[in-house]
């Protein structure tokens, strides 16, 4: 097979899993996101492009809610997850939980492989041993490291390569079984053959998870998603099965954008 393109699927097998509405974000008087409103699709995989600076990783970071963290910034506007408003009357533990977050670094805690990818679960309240054991390796073997780790799971996690880092990152962010999985550039510190790994992964995870990545790579967003999100200046310019963005884009910041004029 290898096959790492996908075809645009039909709609309603992939009903809107996260929804923004007229979303505004300001970082102070810095106006970051302008009247951002875009649906994410279940179990599909949506990039966000554009040039540095658009907003790509701020609206990223809206849907874990991880801004709140940020002095300063004030939102207003809607987002739902399955329906929910996650900016009201919804539990930030529950919503992180439900929605997992892989960083451009990967970034393993100094602790073994097997604590690492346990560590959600955990802190969720499970203590069975039996059952972290099952957790650990039903998510090493998703996030293809299990066959790299199965024997050195005492060992620490950042005795890994980077790539491998990376996957048990992913693994890490799996294991609490979220809904959505956010990727921010997450391959953007890998090697080819690394990258190549994550990608394939991706679109393995998109089976059972809906991933939101944002990347600088186009050769990628093409490679794996299913639609893509071109953002300029704070704006989302166009929002387009990933075929359609990329060969007849509607809009010409797009156009532009995609044959280098700018960015
Ligand atoms: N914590 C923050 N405080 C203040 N301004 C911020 C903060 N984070 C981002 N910004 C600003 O908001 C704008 C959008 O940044 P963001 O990181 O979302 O862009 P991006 O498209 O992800 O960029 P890149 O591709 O370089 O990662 C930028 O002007 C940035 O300087």
């Amino acid at each position: 097979m290898g096959q790492v393109v996908p075809e645009s699927s039909p709609r309603d097998e992939h009903p809107v899993c996260l929804s923004v509405e007229h979303l505004d974000l300001f970082y102070g008087d810095h106006h970051a996101l302008k009247d951002v409103s875009i649906d994410i699709r279940e179990r599909e995989i949506t990039s966000f492009i554009g040039p540095s600076g658009c907003g790509k990783s701020t609206l990223l970071r809206c849907f874990d809610r991880m801004n709140d963290m940020v002095k300063d910034c004030r939102i207003e506007g809607k987002i739902t997850l399955d329906g929910d408003d996650i900016y009201q009357d919804y539990n930030v533990t529950r919503l992180r939980q439900q929605v997992g977050m892989v960083f451009q670094r990967p970034n393993p805690f100094p602790m073994s492989i097997y604590d690492n990818v346990a560590y959600g679960p955990r802190g969720l309240g499970i203590k069975s041993r039996s059952e972290l054991d099952g957790i650990v390796e039903e998510s090493l073997k998703r996030a293809a490291l299990w066959d790299e780790v199965k024997d050195k799971l005492k060992q620490s996690g950042l005795g890994l390569s980077g790539g491998q880092q990376q996957r048990m990152c992913i693994a890490r962010a799996i294991a609490v079984k979220p809904r959505v999985l956010l990727m921010d550039e997450p391959t953007s510190a890998l090697d080819p053959v690394s990258t190549l790994m994550v990608e394939q992964l991706a679109v393995e995870l998109k089976e059972n998870y809906t991933l939101v990545v944002v990347t600088h790579n186009m050769q990628q967003a093409s490679r794996i998603s299913d639609s893509v999100a071109f953002f300029l200046l704070g704006e989302l310019v166009e929002h387009a099965p990933t075929k359609e963005l990329f060969s007849a884009p509607k809009d010409k910041r797009t156009s532009d954008y995609l044959t280098g004029r700018f960015g």
